[in-house]
């Protein structure tokens, strides 16, 4: 794991250090994007109070403008993602997107409006057939639902025995969402049902095409930034070079696959702020 303090970044695969150096040769020609749970805000209990960590935004304006693009893709409303990371009206965010639900919302700072389909039917469906299938399994009062507009989440973090109440609501909790036409995503003690059709890689790959990058770094810390992360390794096969960011360890496979694992939010901030101040051809 590389710690904060250190003041080079050195990836441990040669794909990563091609990525890294096509950054750090071209930034005006990269796109910086980044989950936000657990990658940019530290993960809490409580998902109301998930805050950006205090370095972020300081550490994103000031990348901003040297690079091509930065985006925050993220499984949040890209509203919610807006409001609790404080990246509206913020000198050097001029030109931040937010792509939230895993791509299908879109929040431009240059407009400051949020982009997004028509809700799915399934939704309120499932909404209220929800506590039913909770109370169930007995974990109606043990579980969180967090209500997303366009998805619902469970979460368990806040069981008693949260990995096993995630597992034991995982499969009915599919059945629920396939009935609606939904799917689960699965992510850190959350089940989500939301729309099929979008998800992180979709999102990015599009994104990276949009803006015409010839580099690019995702970084994230959950099984909803795989697709992203697979994404990477497409683009890297057609000659895009490509850095992809674990946040921390908790998923093993993200880390496995991970070119930098770093040590939390304020690893990447650090890393995001290095990005920003360091010289070409390095
Ligand atoms: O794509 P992301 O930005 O990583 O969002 C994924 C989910 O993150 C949130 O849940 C996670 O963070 C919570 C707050 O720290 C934590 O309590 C929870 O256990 C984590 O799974 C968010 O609440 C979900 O809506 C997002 O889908």
């Amino acid at each position: 794991m590389v710690s904060h303090q250190d003041d080079l970044w050195t990836p441990t695969t040669s794909a990563g250090r091609d990525g890294l150096a096509a950054i750090v040769a071209r930034p005006e020609r990269s796109v910086i994007a980044v989950d936000f749970d657990g990658t940019l805000a530290p993960i809490v209990a409580d998902p109301e109070q998930a805050r950006a960590h205090p370095d972020a935004v300081p550490a994103l304006a000031a990348l901003a403008p040297r690079v091509a693009s930065v985006a925050v893709i993220t499984g949040r409303p890209a509203g919610v993602a807006v409001r609790h990371g404080g990246f509206a009206g913020v000198p050097g965010l001029e030109h931040l997107v937010v792509l939230g639900h895993y791509g299908a919302e879109r929040w431009d700072a240059v407009t400051g409006t949020v982009r997004a389909p028509a809700p799915h039917p399934g939704v309120a469906a499932v909404r209220s057939e929800l506590p039913g299938v909770l109370g169930e399994f007995g974990l109606w009062h043990d579980t969180y639902v967090e209500e997303k507009g366009r998805a619902v989440a469970v979460h368990t973090r806040r069981a008693g025995d949260p990995q096993g109440a995630f597992e034991t609501l995982r499969s009915p909790l599919g059945a629920l969402a396939s009935r609606h036409g939904l799917v689960v995503e699965p992510g850190r003690m959350v089940l989500e049902l939301r729309p099929p059709g979008v998800d992180k890689g979709v999102a990015l790959t599009e994104y990276v095409r949009e803006v015409g990058a010839e580099s690019v770094l995702y970084a994230g810390d959950d099984l909803g930034d795989l697709p992203a992360f697979a994404a990477v390794e497409k683009l890297r096969l057609e000659g895009v070079p490509g850095v992809l960011v674990a946040a921390d360890t908790v998923i093993a496979e993200l880390a496995e696959r991970a070119d930098l694992v770093l040590d939390g939010p304020s690893g990447v901030v650090a890393l995001l702020a290095w990005l920003s101040q360091v010289p070409p051809a390095v």
